[in-house]
């Protein structure tokens, strides 16, 4: 491939998007800013999905219409205030989107809201469809219209059709959303509102995550306890309201706490009332669940809480085993900001060299970047980080990222740091080299274009300028991934590793 068709391409990776839910408890209309709630939770996603992001809030009552405000890029400059007000309600969603299945189009901004049979719902997606061109094939010969490309509406879709059980008793959501999970098997987290209530939805893989918190009143998020109640309905005083999200990150901003992540095939219904587990849809015999390495890798952030463990202390464990995997004799350790710097800090402990900063990251540079024109791609790395030449001159360097992917940033780095003096570049990378496309939320781009494919592998070292370049292996990660997962004892531990393998969850048969 051309010097200029790398650059040019897009830096690789697309974050999965985030999605968030708040509902008040005790009397309504609510006091609780649900509107901001919702807002601030999506900001704490921000890192999830940079393109497009909406809210859809609701007063509850069956037959109120939704409120809902869309638009694209970073969540504080879609709403300002004039525009939570309006969205005041009792409950509501939020997503904030990276699109992976359906352009980037204003159509495809989520939530998505349908009339159905019993009134409307909105829905809030992250994952992607394995089987979305088999389920766009069945909706439509149904003589379902369609107006967007994205496969999230294909689920909102699939969410208006009665249970083959019927509905004699009035609407049946928990036989609605368990007929959609019998149709497509994998990606999807999902936010359901419809009335007064919002269901959290995981895959049965549980291949992208998501958790409940609490939201405590002012009183005890001063320091007052934090009363864990599992069961089934559950409500308590010390308690506003209740929210999911994709990660806990988001919950600090908010004063809530992560009450539990919501189960790999779980549908748990969230009311003002408390929250009850409806039932758990089951992958089938053998299989194990398939919740994505790569959150641990790149997408999550460290300050989230995934399957029980701190994703900043997956990071580090992953340094740590890098170290034995692939030592290196050097004078500094450092970072490509910022995933990979608890694997750096981790490396240089283990290895008992001195770690330091080399690179200084503009932080108003998204995660991946735009760019406008030829001067200004070729000036990508250049226009995202800035050099600290003083730590780095004449010394033997060891440079951790947390992955490579199209190759596109390492290649420009090791050339700025050569150029600025470091005596060598060593290239230690805390994640095995990404060899296959996702087909389940994470845009890595095509086979060829991913350069653990484009060069030959004695040569990749090469091909980057450094001076000697090593991967964790897919061991070493599952090893560093697995050994500090918190969950129920009884419960089975699986990740997909399909981007390093080539072995996917379910079979893929479009
Ligand atoms: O091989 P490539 O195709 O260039 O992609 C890999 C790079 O992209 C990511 O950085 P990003 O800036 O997106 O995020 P970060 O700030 O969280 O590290 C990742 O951490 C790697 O540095
Ligand atoms: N990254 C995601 O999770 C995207 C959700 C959905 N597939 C979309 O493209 O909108």
């Amino acid at each position: 491939m051309a010097e200029e068709e790398v650059i040019n391409s897009d830096s690789g990776m697309r974050e999965a998007c985030g999605v968030f839910g708040c509902i008040a408890t005790g009397d309504w209309p609510t006091q609780l800013d649900v509107p901001h709630i919702i807002c601030l939770g999506l900001v704490g996603l921000q890192h999830r999905g940079q393109e497009s992001g909406g809210i859809v809030t609701s007063t509850g009552t069956k037959s109120s219409q939704y409120t809902q405000k869309k638009g694209c890029g970073y969540i504080n400059s879609i709403f300002h205030e004039e525009d939570l007000i309006k969205l005041k309600g009792n409950l509501g969603i939020g997503h904030t989107r990276y699109s992976t299945c359906g352009g980037s189009d204003v159509s495809n901004i989520q939530p998505f809201v349908v009339e159905t049979l019993h009134g409307p719902i909105s829905v809030a997606h992250n994952g992607e469809l394995v089987n979305s061109t088999s389920i766009k094939q069945k909706l439509l010969r149904h003589g379902v219209g369609l107006s967007t490309g994205s496969d999230s509406e294909l689920i909102t879709q699939l969410l208006t059709h009665m249970p083959d059980c019927g509905e004699p008793d009035g609407p049946n959501w928990v036989g609605r959303i368990k007929a959609m999970m019998k149709q497509t098997p994998t990606s999807y987290s999902l936010a359901i509102m419809y009335s007064d209530k919002i269901y959290a939805v995981r895959d049965p893989y549980g291949n992208r995550p998501l958790c409940i918190g609490k939201l405590l009143t002012a009183s005890s998020f001063a320091g007052g306890s934090d009363d864990k109640v599992e069961g089934q309905r559950q409500t308590d005083d010390s308690c506003d309201g209740w929210v999911v999200s994709s990660e806990s990150c988001s919950f600090g901003a908010i004063g809530a706490r992560l009450y539990r992540e919501v189960l790999p095939g779980e549908i748990v219904e969230l009311s003002k009332d408390g929250i009850k587990s409806k039932c758990i849809v089951d992958r089938p015999e053998s299989k194990l669940p398939a919740f994505c390495i790569f959150e641990y890798v790149y997408f999550a952030r460290p300050d989230s809480v995934l399957e029980g463990q701190m994703v900043y202390d997956v990071r580090k464990r992953c340094g740590h085993q890098l170290a034995i995997e692939a030592p290196a004799d050097a004078d500094l350790v450092s970072t490509v900001p910022e995933s990979a710097t608890p694997a750096a800090i981790a490396y240089a402990e283990a290895l008992g060299v001195p770690y330091g900063e080399v690179l200084c990251k503009n932080r108003y540079v998204g995660r991946t970047f735009i760019q406008p024109s030829m001067r200004l791609r070729k000036l990508g790395v250049a226009k995202k980080f800035g050099l600290l030449t003083g730590n780095f001159q004449n010394k033997r360097v060891v440079l951790v990222d947390d992955s490579i992917v199209r190759g596109n940033t390492m290649k420009p780095i090791i050339q700025m740091l050569k150029n600025a003096g470091a005596k060598e570049v060593h290239v230690r990378v805390a994640s095995p080299p990404i060899k296959h496309p996702c087909y389940m939320g994470i845009n890595i781009p095509t086979t060829e274009e991913l350069v653990a494919n484009r060069v030959n592998f004695e040569k990749i070292a090469n091909h980057f300028g450094a001076d000697s370049l090593q991967y964790l292996s897919v061991e070493g990660l599952l090893k560093a991934t697995q050994e500090g997962v918190k969950i129920d004892s009884n419960l089975p531990v699986g990740h997909c590793v399909a981007c390093l393998t080539g072995s996917y969850p379910v079979s893929l048969d479009w």
